[in-house]
């Protein structure tokens, strides 16, 4: 797609940010940004660190584009929080195993902080509830085995196999999912993008 028939830029490497864009109508080239996704300390609140990470994710997308073909660029961050503690990405096995025998059979948070930057900067939140049944060892393992937890925050996929561990869920699925399309919209709207004439 050529950058002027798109309405965004996606600061994103996310297969599941590109796939949900595309569900909403919204037409978007993507761009790749490295940005440091280390935590401040223990003090920084899941909330601020989400938005945080997508305002810095659309700031150094805008960089990029900001001189050229200047289009708003749409930045998200997921994470998993069980009180003040936030499981992104498995960094191994063992890490995946420990962070589903932590959300086995309890309630988690899901938090993406979605960020639009052109001259402007605006952000949102999406915040979503999800409560697990109980999960065995075994099946844990198995499910590691599938591949699937492999680069997901907190270890699986609501949008896979994982929803079969999903007893209930309250928010937004495409919040969990990675890209919360309600807030996307939001942002659209308020920098006066139009994405409906597609539909
Ligand atoms: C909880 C959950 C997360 N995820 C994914 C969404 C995100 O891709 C990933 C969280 O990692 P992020 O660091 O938010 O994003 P990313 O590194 O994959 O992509 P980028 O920074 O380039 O935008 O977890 C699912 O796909 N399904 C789920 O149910």
């Amino acid at each position: 797609m050529q950058a002027d028939q798109a309405d965004i830029y996606l600061a994103s490497n996310s297969p599941r940010r590109s796939a949900l864009l595309g569900q909403a109508g919204i037409a978007f080239r993507q761009l790749q940004v490295d940005v440091d996704e280390s935590r401040r300390s223990d003090e920084e609140s899941p909330e601020v660190y989400v938005l945080r990470l997508a305002l810095e994710k659309a700031r150094a997308g805008w960089q990029q584009v900001a001189g050229s073909a200047p289009l708003p660029v749409l930045g998200a961050d997921t994470v998993v929080a069980v009180d003040d503690v936030l499981y992104g990405k498995p960094r191994d096995r063992a890490d995946a195993i420990a962070m589903l025998e932590e959300l086995s059979g309890a309630t988690h948070r899901v938090l993406t902080g979605v960020a639009l930057v052109d001259d402007r900067e605006a952000t949102r939140l999406s915040y979503s509830s999800v409560t697990f049944r109980e999960l065995t060892r075994q099946e844990i393992e198995r499910y590691w085995d599938s591949g699937e937890p492999v680069d997901k925050a907190g270890a699986y996929a609501i949008q896979g196999r994982g929803a079969v561990f999903i007893e209930h869920l309250e928010g937004s699925y495409s919040g969990v999912m990675g890209l919360p399309l309600f807030e996307v919209a939001d942002l659209m709207e308020e920098f006066d993008i139009d994405f409906r004439h597609r539909w």
